[in-house]
């Protein structure tokens, strides 16, 4: 696991884990192995650890947060190699992070390339840097800078690593003899100097003003989550207390914030973001198929999801014709791309150098014979199946034969499209999240006829443009929005029956989600819910009226069609389910009027408004959504619960504290969801979301815990 050499006077530590030689206990007494041996050897005048393959080691191994866990630790091994007499050089490429940043900040020195990154991404999983990180970085950096890096979890390119201090010079060519080279440099050379264990941290005597700045930034920026607000208080620590019981401190909070359900939650997200890469379809899976090269691409529409689509291929440096039919509309898309990108680089999303390249690496057009030579084109107009199989028999026609036609859809068959053309295996689904440029999620779905190349290449795709991508099976809503639908039904029923629409979205924002139902719908406008409705009815023959209790023998609530009947569409007219400051406005607050029309609206129905649980409203919003999810595994539209809850953390914002909706309902238990779920249905029959799920009932009754049943083994953490 450390491969030991001695080049001339210098011993050589090279890590070989791969892929990211995580620092798991085999590592770890390798590495304090090779420091005895190297201490011995008089020959041996400096030594570098360096990593082999594609990194310097880019943290523990998280899969050994599970178990007891054994020695030697790191902090041990790490002080030998600062007890050194001998210099010790980390010679650094890749990602160094976590433990490996550790390791490298107990060597005397540090060298990089300049593609490499540093940071402490422990945040991410819910724990906070366990090997004296957060003492030793504050000494290097300063307070503000160890305070923004370890909570924020942030990558630091080499060159502003430099400029921080942690990296002592950049170097070029091949990592390890650059290490070796520097090195020889510092041989004979004192390393009493060098030991960070004995060096003040700057300006410590402001450190109530850092810390309480920093407290309050975490509180807002990533409320619920623990682990931010114990890594303020390991770093605070690091200015009030002396090294060793600073140290100290960071084990007894490593220990406390490591054991925590949001640590574990959060470990197995990392995880399942992994497993859904590897993917599987009819024919194929991400290891046999081939995806095509894209090296140019196209969207057709410059509207809101279009702009927002060029936005994100732009920014990734592939070259994109924008495509509308007429000047005006152009141009106005080319205005929102604009502003998009600037806003972008203003807000350091992509350096100002991309953000120029993307003026030339735009093509905008209003002829499809431009297209002819594209590898990808992605449709973004209105979900209209007509207008879209139109769209796609125009491309079938001008692109080259191994185009793939992709349409962003976020509910329309792709079985239904694809038989415009005459390329149906190269056809497939691309849903994108609003606001596309921003959502992290891609919920790519194949058809009966997708080929497992083309899925592959969306994936492949997904993954160049900064977004998760997700594999999924073509069915009425994919997996995310038709998961979804039930949350947005049963908010709808909760406030008939005696709930306010304020108190369902403190409940829910109390839960963990970023904004309640109800300022979801007031952001996205009435309107819109309401012309889907309308929509809905139109196909199933309904006349929608005040009155209308029932869509094709399912229970419906009327009162968003009410409310957008009376003008009030959300935020853009300053009243929707709250009221607003100004019309666009964005503070709400609560509104009376709307208690009123709610009480007419339930008189007229004869519905008695009764006092609704917190309980109840996490459970008929969240359990809805389960059981649909399980019956989405069930008919293979997704192959594991990790799609499902990936889906939820990018595409819904869900807390990642609760690592999914899934990975919640295994939590709380299968069998109390289920017999929660059979009791819904009992006293709603009119819910087909209340139907139980077959699968879930199976899990449930043989006592089958789902983790065993997931991919990830952050599930089983
Ligand atoms: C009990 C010991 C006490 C120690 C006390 C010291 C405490 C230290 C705390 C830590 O160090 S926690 C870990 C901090 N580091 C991280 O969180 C980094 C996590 N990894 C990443 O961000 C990325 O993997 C990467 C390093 C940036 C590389 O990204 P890339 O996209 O190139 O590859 P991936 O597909 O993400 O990963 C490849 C492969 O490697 C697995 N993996 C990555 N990191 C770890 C890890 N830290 N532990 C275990 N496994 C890891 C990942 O799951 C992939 O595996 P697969 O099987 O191929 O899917």
């Amino acid at each position: 696991m450390v491969d030991y050499s001695v080049n001339s006077s210098v011993a050589l530590l090279l890590v070989n884990n791969p892929p990211v030689n995580a620092l798991s206990h085999a590592v770890r007494k390798g590495l304090a192995d090779g420091m005895l041996k190297a201490t011995k050897d008089t020959k041996v005048k400096a030594i570098v650890i360096a990593g082999k393959g594609r990194t310097f080691p880019a943290g523990a191994d998280i899969r050994e947060f599970s178990g007891p866990g054994k020695e030697p630790w790191l902090v041990p091994v790490g002080n030998g190699i600062e007890a050194s007499g001998k210099p010790v050089v980390a010679a650094i490429h890749g990602t160094c992070l976590g433990g490996g940043l550790e390791v490298a900040l107990f060597c005397h020195y540090r060298v990089a390339l300049k593609s490499a990154r540093v940071g402490f991404p422990e945040v991410a999983i819910g724990i906070l840097p366990g090997a004296a990180g957060t003492q030793r970085l504050p000494r290097v950096t300063g307070l503000p800078v160890a305070f923004d890096m370890i909570t924020s979890g942030r990558h630091v390119p080499a060159e502003q690593a430099k400029k921080y201090g942690i990296i002592d010079e950049i170097v070029t060519g091949d990592i390890v003899n650059a290490g070796i080279r520097y090195a020889m440099i510092m041989v004979g050379k004192s390393t009493i100097p060098r030991r960070l264990r004995a060096k003040p941290v700057p300006d410590a005597e402001n450190v109530q003003k850092y810390a309480d700045a920093a407290m309050a930034h975490v509180k807002r920026k990533y409320k619920g989550y623990e682990a931010p607000v114990y890594c303020v208080k390991a770093v605070r620590a690091s200015a009030e207390k002396p090294y060793d019981l600073g140290v100290e401190n960071e084990k007894t909070l490593f220990n406390v914030v490591g054991k925590s359900g949001q640590a574990r939650a959060q470990q197995y997200a990392f995880f399942a973001e992994r497993v859904v890469g590897k993917w599987e379809m009819p024919g194929g899976n991400s290891q046999t198929a081939k995806p095509i090269p894209v090296r140019s691409t196209a969207v057709i529409g410059a509207g809101t999801m279009g702009t927002g689509i060029a936005v994100c291929i732009l920014s990734a440096g592939l070259p994109c014709y924008l495509v509308e039919q007429n000047q005006k509309f152009l141009e106005n898309g080319l205005k929102t791309i604009k502003a998009l990108m600037e806003g972008s680089v203003k807000l350091g999303k992509i350096s100002p150098e991309v953000g120029q390249r993307a003026a030339s690496l735009l093509k905008p057009t209003m002829s499809y014979d431009d297209l002819t030579g594209v590898d990808l084109v992605i449709e973004a107009v209105y979900e209209n199946l007509e207008l879209k199989k139109e769209i796609f028999a125009k491309l079938d026609k001008v692109c080259k034969p191994s185009t793939i036609l992709c349409s962003n859809t976020s509910s329309i068959d792709i079985d239904r499209i694809a038989v415009a053309t005459k390329r149906p295996e190269k056809c497939v689904g691309v849903h994108f999240f609003a606001p596309a440029y921003h959502m992290k999620l891609l919920e790519n779905i194949y058809s009966t006829k997708t080929s497992p190349d083309t899925a592959a290449t969306v994936m492949k795709l997904g993954k160049t443009i900064g977004k998760v991508p997700i594999l999924v099976k073509s069915c009425q809503g994919f997996l995310a929005n038709r998961m979804n639908t039930p949350y947005g039904t049963e908010s709808g029923f909760l406030v008939e029956e005696g709930a306010l629409p304020w108190e369902v979205d403190q409940v829910m924002e109390d839960f963990g989600m970023p904004m309640g139902p109800f300022k979801v719908r007031d952001l996205s406008g009435l309107d819109v819910g309401s012309k889907i409705t309308a929509e809905i009815a139109k196909t199933l023959g309904v006349t929608l009226t005040d009155e209308t209790r029932f869509m094709a023998g399912n229970r419906y609530s009327h009162m968003n069609t009410v409310l957008a009947n009376m003008g009030r569409l959300g935020r853009k007219s300053g009243k929707g389910w709250y009221k607003y400051e100004k019309a666009g406005g964005k503070i709400a607050s609560i509104d009376d009027d709307v208690i009123t029309v709610l009480n007419n609206h339930c008189k007229k129905l004869g519905i008695e408004r009764r006092t609704i649980s917190s309980q109840e409203i996490i459970e008929r919003l969240m359990y809805s959504c389960i059981n649909e999810g399980f019956k989405i595994l069930e008919e293979g539209i997704a192959k594991r619960p990790e799609e499902i809850d990936i889906s939820w953390l990018y595409g819904f914002t869900f807390p990642k504290y609760l690592g999914g909706p899934m990975y919640y309902a295994n939590q709380v238990g299968l069998g109390r969801v289920y017999d929660r779920i059979c009791y819904y249905h009992e006293n709603f029959p009119f819910s087909k979301h209340w139907v139980p799920s077959q699968l879930l009932r199976r899990l449930s009754e043989q006592n089958i815990p789902m983790s065993q049943w997931m991919a990830s083994p952050g599930a089983r953490l």
